[in-house]
């Protein structure tokens, strides 16, 4: 009986469901061609594929969870009214709900959670064609804390048992750890990962001081996040305003839900309530492991940090 079931893994089991559901549709709008690209802002563009998937997302949450405050990335007036009824999911992912809830999350109510959503995380990469940085991203926040998250990778490319499979949900729970794949190892050297599309002299500053390896430069936060749970980075850093809340809601849930840490370039945590700033301002750090978060915040000198407060 799922009415037995707490909340918070109800939430979370329905949105592993329709983020793949939303995962479809972005696939579904790359093949047909017609991407009906918007500029909204500098360097911020929204395609038909991030329209859609947000009001998959946010309809099939709505309908299930009506009191449950959902905050999405393409929210708007342009962007609302009715959707068709195969985008209408109420299925609900059986092995996140056959989880143990956390004893701190078991009485949680609708009214107190809010839901962060990024249909399309990595929008300049979709329109560019690095399909495979693009993510589909749901946090879900209890008392400003992100506490649960799904990355879904729409484009993840597997075969099993001699079967192509396409997409992959990756998902994480405070206390309960993370599922969807299997978390891997650091690497040996310091392999920092950032923004391919978002980059300014603050950014490449940040960069320089860590006296790195080798630098990622990939889109998404979704992304860079799975490249430190899979081992292919140490350190995710973005000295630069420009990410939202929804980018680094479900990517900090997961994160944190595996160990790691996320935080802004000052090393202090967003805050996820209904009426924070949307904008991250000073920046995003990130790491797998608490050591590797304080070694990196370390090595980030104070004018860098300053200038970054001041913006
Ligand atoms: N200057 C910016 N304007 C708009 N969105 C940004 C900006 N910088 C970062 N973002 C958002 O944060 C994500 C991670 O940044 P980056 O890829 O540069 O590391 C981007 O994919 C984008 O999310 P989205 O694609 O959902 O709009
Ligand atoms: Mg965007
Ligand atoms: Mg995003
Ligand atoms: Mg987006």
């Amino acid at each position: 009986m799922t009415s037995n079931i707490p909340l918070i893994v109800r939430l979370l089991a329905s949105s592993v469901s329709v983020a793949n559901r939303a995962g479809k549709i972005v696939r579904d709008v790359m093949s047909k061609g017609e991407l009906g690209i918007v500029e909204k802002g500098k360097d911020d563009y929204q395609t038909e594929a991030d329209r859609s998937a947000q009001r998959c997302i946010v309809a099939s949450l709505a309908a299930q969870y009506p009191k449950v405050n959902i905050i999405g990335e393409e929210d708007g007036p342009d962007n609302e009214g009715d959707i068709a009824s195969d985008w209408l999911i109420s299925e609900a992912d059986k092995e996140v709900l056959s989880l143990e809830c956390p004893a701190g999350l078991r009485s949680v109510k609708e009214e107190e959670i809010v839901v962060w959503v990024d249909p399309l995380d990595g929008t300049s990469e979709y329109t560019q064609g690095f399909l495979e940085h693009v993510t589909v991203l749901i946090g879900i926040s209890v008392n400003e804390k992100p506490v649960a998250g799904v990355i879904h990778q729409p484009y993840y490319k597997t075969i099993l048992g001699g079967e192509k499979i396409v997409g992959r949900t990756i998902w994480g729970l405070q206390e309960a750890g993370v599922g969807g794949f299997t978390p891997a190892p650091p690497p040996d050297s310091l392999i920092i990962t950032t923004t391919r599309s978002h980059s300014n002299p603050l950014v490449e500053k940040a960069l320089q001081v860590m006296n790195a390896a080798q630098v990622l430069r990939v889109g998404g936060a979704g992304y860079k996040v799975l490249q430190l749970l899979e081992g292919k980075a140490s350190i995710y850093v973005f000295a630069s305003s420009g990410c939202k809340k929804w980018d680094t809601c479900a990517p900090e849930a997961v994160l944190s839900a595996a160990g790691g840490k996320l935080t802004d370039i000052l090393g202090e945590f967003y805050k996820y309530g209904g009426t924070e700033s949307r904008p991250n301002k000073t920046g995003v750090l990130a790491a797998v492991s608490k050591d590797l978060h304080s070694y990196a915040l370390n090595r980030i000198p104070q004018e860098l940090k300053e200038a970054l407060s001041k913006k």
